[in-house]
């Protein structure tokens, strides 16, 4: 797998504080890595310092195969960088904003105009063209915001907490605009403390806590990380005659917790036992009103690698 961004041995202090300690990863081409982490983890610090904005104290990073160092001029014009602060100009039209960024690239005539326009469509932007961002509701001036990192269509695209504080609406829209990015070639790297962002967009996922990475993979390696399991959750009726062993009888069972309406059996993932679990249930006699069935999630994957629940 060709990689669009390589990085080792990351660190960076603010002062006494130790913003990322010692990070290493990758970026396939083509990939939406998602860089999920709660407020302080390092997220921002990393974002900069791939975007050139800030330098790091120790460590190597090699993007779309140039070494950071002493080429950060030549890198900047390859990528796009959506800040987390906006950066947009209020007083003048939106087509302005994205045509003084998209230069700044170089890109000129036809070519600017067509790029301009391209990235207000697909940001939903190009009929309110003419506003000036001032008139803007904060979802559409984010969407503006992402037109201005993009429109000279980088490789690699940089976004650092894009949907803050925005409606469903917009962030909907962010999210398909940054799937059609993809489609159309791009590596995308987008951090959020969003887990369901992440869940819905990216190919993989690291997560970061306190300057670390202290996991990474696709959502269902991370959650095979934390569990295997699964749990049956049963409403029923007359559970008298059942018993706990009964249960235990079947392979892949690990734990059975019975009461009076309610049977709770965990099973390795793999087993194909449900059919042995619901024959126990009925030839005791139950009655089975309701099942429910329950995996490790995104959410509670990340609060056992980091004791912290990320909404905190
Ligand atoms: N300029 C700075 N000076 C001092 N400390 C800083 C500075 N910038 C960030 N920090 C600290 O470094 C740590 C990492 O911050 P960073 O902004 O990278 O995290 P983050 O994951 O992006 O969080 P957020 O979602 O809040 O932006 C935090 O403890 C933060 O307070």
């Amino acid at each position: 797998m060709e990689h669009a961004v390589v990085v080792k041995n990351l660190h960076k202090s603010y002062r006494d504080k130790k913003a990322v300690n010692g990070i290493d990863f990758v970026v396939n081409k083509g990939e939406i890595l998602g860089f999920l982490g709660p407020n302080g983890a390092g997220k921002s610090t990393i974002m900069n310092i791939l975007s050139t904005i800030l330098s790091a104290d120790e460590g190597e990073i090699t993007i779309l195969g140039v070494p950071l160092k002493k080429n950060a001029k030549s890198i900047k014009l390859r990528i796009g960088i959506v800040p987390q602060d906006l950066a947009i100009y209020e007083e003048i039209s939106a087509e302005k904003n994205v045509r003084f960024f998209a230069s700044l690239y170089h890109l000129k005539g036809q070519m600017l105009e067509d790029k301009v326009k391209a990235a207000l469509e697909l940001v939903g932007l190009y009929d309110k063209k003419d506003h000036k961002p001032k008139t803007f509701s904060g979802g559409m001036k984010r969407r503006l915001n992402i037109a201005c990192g993009i429109a000279h269509q980088p490789q690699l695209i940089i976004l650092d907490e894009p949907t803050v504080g925005i409606d469903p609406q917009s962030r909907n829209h962010i999210l398909e605009s940054i799937k059609i990015l993809k489609q159309h070639g791009a590596t995308v790297i987008y951090s959020t403390h969003y887990m369901e962002e992440v869940e819905a967009i990216s190919d993989r996922i690291l997560i970061i806590n306190e300057g670390k990475i202290i996991a990474e993979g696709t959502k269902e390696e991370l959650n095979r990380k934390v569990s295997d399991e699964i749990t049956y959750t049963f409403s029923v009726k007359n559970t008298e005659r059942l018993t706990v062993e009964a249960f235990h009888e079947i392979d892949g069972v690990t734990k059975v917790r019975l009461s009076a309406d309610t049977i709770e059996v965990t099973s390795g993932k793999s087993e194909d036992n449900l059919n042995g679990i619901i024959g126990v249930i009925t030839s005791s006699g139950c009655k089975i009103h309701n099942m429910s069935r329950t995996e490790a999630s995104l959410e509670t994957t990340f609060l056992e690698l980091t004791g912290r629940n990320l909404r905190d």
